[in-house]
């Protein structure tokens, strides 16, 4: 335990306090980009209260809060369920995927994104990261699918069922289809840009995913990540950015 008194800190509490910050990071990672995280904020104001009230010895409202809180903790268990889930089946994925397995993946991506910017298709795809997408896939069809070029063609193909919306990748799986993804508002610096495009920006601002866009009006492909859409990439720029992004970081 650590030596308030002395102040003498050991090594023990440098990793316990390492540890700890560790877990506070991780947590706020799954978390990121769900509809959760707003209620980690509001979770972490209640905290604070608590803890004032406490300190300043304000016995009803550090009873009232104590209660509320207990009964709160249950409550948001019940209606987080999803994304707990979620977030455990994260933890608990293996990580070690082969490197092969990506690099495949990587090509059947890559050379599907050039057809069909040849074609003049448009399509969405958002690659996965480190925040979950449960809930945007939850807006479209559940998939369980191998990625592979004609796949994606097949699933962006003028007419087809499921072209409308965006696709979710998740390493070498396409979870879902025809998925809705939040528009970034239309005020800003990418206004001129239509809804697909917007779609993209939008679920890069809530997320830490990938998210590559084929223009239907343009044949471009263009990358948005962190609110930012890229400028037009030549095939050769595509692959280079999502090997760099997605599929070196995780062999
Ligand atoms: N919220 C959304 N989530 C996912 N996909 C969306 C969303 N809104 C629109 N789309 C997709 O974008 C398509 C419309 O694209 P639109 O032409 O408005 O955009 P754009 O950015 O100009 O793209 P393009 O250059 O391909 O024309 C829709 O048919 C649909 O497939």
């Amino acid at each position: 335990m650590l030596n308030w008194g002395t102040g003498a800190l050991g090594v023990k509490d440098i990793v316990d306090i390492a540890l700890v910050a560790t877990l506070i990071y991780q947590g706020y990672l799954l978390v990121s980009g769900t509809r959760a995280v707003n209620v980690v904020r509001g979770v972490m104001v209640f905290g604070g209260v608590w803890l004032a009230s406490n300190l300043l010895s304000l016995t009803t409202l550090s009873y009232l809060l104590g209660r509320a809180g207990t009964v709160g903790l249950f409550a948001l268990v019940v209606v987080f369920q999803p994304e707990l889930r979620a977030a455990l089946e994260r933890i608990g994925r293996p990580r070690a995927r082969g490197a092969t397995d990506l690099g495949a993946t990587l090509q059947e991506l890559a050379r599907a994104v050039e057809r069909m910017a040849e074609r003049k298709i448009g399509a969405l795809i958002a690659i996965e990261r480190r925040t979950p997408l449960g809930e945007y896939a939850a807006t479209g069809v559940p998939l369980d699918a191998q990625l592979s070029t004609p796949f994606l063609e097949a699933l962006f193909a003028r007419n087809a069922p499921l072209h409308d919306g965006g696709v979710i990748v998740q390493g070498s799986r396409v979870i879902a289809a025809a998925c809705l993804f939040p528009l970034q508002s239309s005020d800003g610096l990418y206004r001129r840009y239509g809804t697909r495009h917007r779609a993209a920006l939008g679920l890069s601002e809530v997320s830490d995913a990938v998210i590559v866009v084929v223009s239907e009006e343009r044949g471009s492909v263009r990358i948005a990540l962190s609110g930012r859409l890229s400028p037009e990439l030549s095939s050769g720029e595509m692959r280079e950015r999502l090997r760099e992004l997605v599929y070196e970081e995780n062999a």
